[in-house]
């Protein structure tokens, strides 16, 4: 027999999925056992000369790991905003086992040399695994289709394009990537914003979101209306083509509304909202600070109370982060000259407990399938997102629901400071990641 190279892993008492508490034990990167034979199993392995660490996790939650789809790594191009490595640690910290690294790097992941660069990038640095997303069109540009059938084949088996940023407005070109990546049960991810209404490649471009506060701040707008309206096309494209469709950060009641009717439908549509979408509304914007300031831009109340409905009820699918690190001198200026972006790997799961949990609108197992389970389906990945059972893939993490803390972004891993969470107390911490088997983060912090 060869020696497992990571020791065996106790976790005792831990509560998984926040119901009855159990024993785990993870061995070679597998659970191998949940309940009372796991100190059994644990016993055996230690007289057979294996070293078996125990993890007490007495009022933490297990849950399994956390899967991103929607993560922007800056690497290559932007290490001064991120990188593969920094982002990693940041992902581990906020309970990710898998991001899905967007492709508006510079270069543009559309190659199969890049999206095996930062492949390899992720494998070095270890902390979570790094998908890369190829981008739908060359540049991004959003005029021809990108090598999808190269990155495909590539060693980074890209699975899921994306023109994230930016629209992929021509309807033709959509549809053609959404009957190419059929061929290999790929999906395209839309980030959905219909450019001529956001004054998109004009002087006055979209500022924040249009209604009664860009009215009084005299402010351009982004209306509900340019996303809705690229969602209505492209659910029914996806229709037409019968292939996956992807919505990026949804973010309004209409959107909510538009997905509900394509679901209703059969239409093989699944759909995404970010931690800030269900929280903060764009009253936020008259400070001008422009860390409020994001792609889609932040709602209102009304949006705010749809997209927490529709994750509860299953029409939004997952929690997508679009972690969007920006350099300080990028955020701190004026608002129209700032970048849209907001981090959020590091408080995800905290606001997700805030606003879904903590408002009884969901439970732990529902949580788990928002952040783990659905969005490892939609990726088709086989090692993520399991149950936490005897046999799965030992990719999980402890969370302690009743600790408190106040976001310092100065404290995060991620080399951005644009949290919108900065000084809020928020409820719940990651104190361990275990990623195929090996402890990543301990104690709230990284091995
Ligand atoms: N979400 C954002 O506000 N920004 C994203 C890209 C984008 O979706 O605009 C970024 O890459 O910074």
């Amino acid at each position: 027999m060869t020696a497992p190279s990571n020791p065996a892993l106790l976790i005792t008492g831990a509560r998984p999925y926040g119901e009855q508490p159990q024993d785990l034990l993870i061995a070679e990167g597998r659970i191998a056992a949940v309940g009372p034979e796991a100190s059994s199993h644990a016993e055996q392995l230690r007289a057979q000369g294996t070293q078996v660490e125990t993890l007490e996790a007495e009022g933490q939650i297990a849950l399994p790991g956390l899967v991103d789809l929607h993560t922007h790594l800056r690497e290559p191009g932007r290490e001064d905003a991120e990188t593969v490595a920094t982002g990693s640690r940041a992902a581990a910290l906020g309970g990710f086992t898998a991001v899905h690294a967007m492709a508006n790097s510079s270069p543009v992941a559309d190659t199969a040399g890049v999206v095996e660069q930062v492949h390899r990038l992720g494998l070095d640095a270890g902390y979570t695994e790094v998908y890369p997303v190829g981008a739908v069109t060359v540049g991004l540009a959003g005029e021809q289709l990108a090598e999808l059938g190269a990155m495909a084949e590539s060693s980074a088996q890209v699975r899921m394009f994306s023109d994230d940023g930016h629209c992929v407005h021509n309807p033709v070109l959509m549809r053609r990537a959404l009957e190419y990546v059929k061929t290999f049960d790929g999906f395209i991810a839309q980030h959905a914003q219909e450019p001529a209404l956001t004054g998109w490649g004009t002087e006055t471009p979209a500022q924040m979101n249009e209604g009664c506060v860009s009215a009084e701040l005299g402010l351009p707008g982004w209306p509900a209306v340019a996303e809705e309206a690229i969602i209505a096309r492209d659910v029914l494209l996806a229709q037409h083509v019968g292939s996956r469709l992807h919505v990026c950060h949804v973010s309004t009641r209409g959107s909510v509304e538009i997905i509900r009717w394509a679901k209703e439908r059969g239409i093989d549509v699944t759909a995404e909202v970010t931690p800030h979408h269900l929280i903060l509304t764009d009253e936020l914007v008259r400070s001008y600070d422009p860390v409020y300031k994001v792609n889609p831009p932040l709602r209102t109340e009304a949006d705010v109370h749809a997209l927490r409905e529709g994750l509860a009820d299953g029409t939004i699918d997952v929690i997508g982060t679009d972690h969007a690190p920006h350099p300080t001198e990028a955020k701190e200026c004026e608002w129209s000259q700032a970048a849209m972006g907001m981090t959020g790997l590091e408080t995800a799961l905290s606001v997700v407990q805030m606003t879904m949990v903590e408002t009884g609108l969901i439970d732990w197992r529902r949580v788990a399938e928002i952040t783990s389970a659905k969005p490892a389906e939609i990726y088709r990945h086989t090692h993520q997102g399991r149950p936490l059972a005897a046999g799965e893939a030992a990719n999980l993490i402890l969370v302690d629901p009743a600790a408190r803390r106040t976001v310092d972004p100065l404290q995060h891993a991620s080399k951005g400071r644009n949290s919108p969470f900065r000084g809020m107390e928020l409820p719940g911490e990651v104190r361990a990641t275990v990623l195929n088997g090996r402890a990543v983060v301990r104690e709230g912090a990284l091995v």
